[in-house]
């Protein structure tokens, strides 16, 4: 009897254990540091001509994924009210009463700390301190002084999240340069649709606890503008990395283009029915796919393998032209 009630009691402590773990990994909003790393992945592909180096790959992704979950976790902390207020975001654990704001506290610092180490030692200094800006300028500009004041917010703020590009090409080259420029411009330019079409989703949240997100500020129409304007300069500028730039071939320029005219046809459709949410999801839904197959793009297209594909069909194609005009 003694030794059931003693190994009950283990099992309890463990899922306790299990339990508290489950909430410090939510504090870090693991769902979207996939799509973060996606893009650190596609800068470090780009920037070493698709032979990246395993362990560099692997410490970026680390020290990437330990600075986004520490600026999440700030994030989960200075929002509690409103996240409180929020239908979406009640049951986080800080809110739920779960975890304790200082204990968040504690664990973004040592969150942050591992990551500025791990990228300063194994990949190098500028990478490191362009993962710390990221989580300064997520809480300190989008966060504190941006999300509750202007409906502008996730347009400068969106800068946090293009980031991580710059951070994947400079583990690997030790600088910064054009192509990097240009996909931190590209998920810059992508925020505004990606997040503008869940706002008009989850409109009514946000108007709740008084955040002015454009839909909430300006309505449904002017949103849906905003999103086609920032559509139509996002498509050609990653069609940029082709040319002039020459940073990706033709097989990225392919899938760009594909890519893109879906996220437009999409835009338009939105455009023509601003209150159709069922319309904003699928953009929203679709923005989400749009980034990861396009840095998929920028990594296959950078691989030996395929340059060898790609002179060798130019080849053939050639060959067959002056085939047909002798
Ligand atoms: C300031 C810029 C951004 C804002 C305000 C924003 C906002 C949001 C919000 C509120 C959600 C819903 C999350 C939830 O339901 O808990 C979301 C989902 C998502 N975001 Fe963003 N986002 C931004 C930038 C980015 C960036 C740069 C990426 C990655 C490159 C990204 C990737 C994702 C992904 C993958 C999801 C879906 C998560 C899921 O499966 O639930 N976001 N975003
Ligand atoms: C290099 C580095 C560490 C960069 C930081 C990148 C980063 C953490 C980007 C997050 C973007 C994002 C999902 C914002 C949502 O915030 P929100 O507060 O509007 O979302 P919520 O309403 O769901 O809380």
């Amino acid at each position: 009897m003694q030794e059931m009630m003693v190994g009950a009691d283990v099992s309890r402590k463990h899922q306790n254990f299990l339990q508290v773990i489950h909430s410090y990994y939510q504090l870090t909003k693991p769902r979207i540091i996939p799509l973060l790393l996606i893009t650190t992945a596609a800068g470090m592909w780009m920037a070493s001509d698709g032979r990246v180096d395993p362990f560099l790959l692997l410490v970026t992704l680390t020290g990437g994924t330990l600075a986004a979950a520490s600026a999440q976790t700030l994030n989960c902390i200075y929002d509690r009210d409103i996240d409180y207020a929020m239908e979406r975001t009640r049951r986080r654990p800080i809110p739920s009463g779960r975890v304790q704001s200082s204990h968040a506290l504690l664990f973004a610092i040592v969150l942050g700390c591992l990551s500025f180490t791990l990228l300063a030692l194994c990949a190098n200094l500028l990478s490191a301190l362009l993962a710390m800006s990221g989580i300064v300028f997520y809480m300190l500009i989008y966060t504190h002084l941006l999300k509750r004041h202007t409906a502008q917010n996730i347009v400068i703020g969106g800068a946090a999240g293009a980031i991580p590009a710059l951070v994947g090409w400079a583990a690997v080259t030790g600088s910064l340069s054009w192509p990097a420029w240009l996909l931190f411009a590209i998920v810059f330019v992508w925020t505004p649709p990606h997040f503008w079409a869940l706002a008009l989703m989850i409109r009514d949240d946000y108007a709740k606890v008084g955040i002015p997100m454009l839909p909430v500020v300006a309505g449904e129409v002017a949103t849906t503008r905003q999103i086609w304007i920032y559509t139509l300069i996002m498509v050609p500028m990653t069609l940029l990395l082709v040319y002039p730039l020459g940073a990706s071939g033709v097989v990225y320029g392919i899938i760009a283009a594909i890519l893109g005219s879906v996220f437009i046809k999409k835009a338009w459709a939105l455009l023509q029915e601003p209150e159709n949410k069922q319309l904003a999801r699928s953009l929203f839904k679709f923005s989400i796919l749009y980034m990861m197959l396009l840095c998929t793009g920028i990594v296959i297209d950078s691989l030996p393998k395929t340059h060898q594909l790609t002179a060798f069909v130019a080849e053939h194609i050639q060959t067959l032209i002056s085939a047909i005009a002798f």
